[in-house]
């Protein structure tokens, strides 16, 4: 309770994810802030063959303060007042220099996209949206494992692209994508459009966090044989070695080892979705300065000559 107050501080526009309305009204609503600042009008969601939904700024919701809307999913994350409180400091030095530009957090399946990426808009004061379930409202499915099955896996891959071009021209959006979004360099286009951060998590830690809560709802590893943690070890590891290369593509990278080590855990299971979220901002904010100083360099050097 303490540690959300401490968030609240700051009060800025948000409208939780649970705004985004789909298929029934046909439109996807999308925060005042985040509408003000888009560069264009009109997006849309959905599935290309079907006819692609549009979300347009006149559906915007009032303004509601981030102290009192929390994401869904973000409540009751902090350890205590002074984790939220760093945070929230974190942020802010962060955020001059992010201009607007979006976060995309790529990642293994299990990596906790969506926990950090909740913590990172609450912080940020940006939207939350997790591109799994833009693509189910898009094609007006309830799981991205019934989309796989009623259909296939190229086809979600298409939507999940659809989806990933239409965020790519907004702004203030923190996006967990979907685990395999890094294999299409296509994505890449659009989510360098933004900040891109990536989740290193340890194959052993996804496969027990996996394991906990079962393989139904990811469809890619629910086919295996075994016991949810061994089906889940065996195929994140193939995964991994077929897409190592892709995750690297983003400009930061958490590595929850390099994590554990330093602060003296045995184990990453010790970090908490806070230190990671924090660890995020301080990679992104590495990562902003350093581009912004190379563009002052190139800008004097052009004075210069
Ligand atoms: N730091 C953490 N420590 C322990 N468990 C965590 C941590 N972060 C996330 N989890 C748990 O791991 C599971 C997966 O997290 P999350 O859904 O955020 O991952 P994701 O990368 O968005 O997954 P997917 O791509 O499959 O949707 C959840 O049950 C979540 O509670
Ligand atoms: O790693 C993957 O390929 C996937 C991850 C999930 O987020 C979903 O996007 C889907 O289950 C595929």
């Amino acid at each position: 309770m303490e540690a959300n107050a401490a968030l609240g501080l700051q009060s800025c526009p948000w409208i939780g994810p649970d705004k985004v309305g789909r298929k029934g009204s046909g439109f996807v609503r999308l925060p005042n802030r985040c509408l003000e600042e888009r560069r264009v009008s009109t997006v849309r969601f959905g599935d290309p063959r079907r006819g692609r939904t549009l979300f347009r700024p006149g559906q915007a919701e009032p303004k509601i303060s981030c102290s009192y809307k929390k994401a869904p999913g973000a409540e009751n994350i902090h350890n205590s007042f002074d984790e939220a409180l760093i945070l929230k400091r974190k942020s802010e030095e962060v955020l001059p220099y992010l201009n607007g530009r979006c976060i995309y957090l790529v990642g293994m399946m299990g990596s906790g996209k969506s926990t950090v990426g909740k913590i990172l808009s609450e912080v940020l004061c940006y939207s939350f949206f997790d591109s799994d379930k833009l693509v189910e409202q898009a094609v007006g499915v309830s799981s991205v494992a019934q989309i796989f099955k009623d259909y296939s896996e190229a086809f979600f891959r298409d939507n999940e692209s659809e989806v990933l071009k239409d965020l790519s021209s907004m702004r203030r959006l923190v996006v967990a994508t979907g685990g395999g979004a890094v294999i299409r360099p296509i994505n890449w286009k659009y989510m360098k459009q933004g900040i891109t951060v990536w989740l290193d998590v340890p194959l052993d830690a996804l496969a027990r966090r996996i394991a906990a809560v079962g393989t139904a709802s990811r469809p890619l590893l629910h086919q295996e044989p075994g016991d949810p943690y061994t089906k889940a070890f065996a195929k994140l590891t193939a995964l991994s070695e077929e897409r190592g290369k892709a995750y690297a593509n983003a400009v930061a990278r958490v590595s929850l080892e390099d994590m554990a080590a330093k602060k003296g855990h045995a184990d990453v299971s010790a970090l908490t979705p806070t230190d990671i979220a924090f660890e995020a901002l301080i990679k992104i904010e590495s990562y902003v300065s350093e581009t912004a100083a190379v563009l002052n360099r190139s800008c004097i050097q052009g004075r210069k000559s």
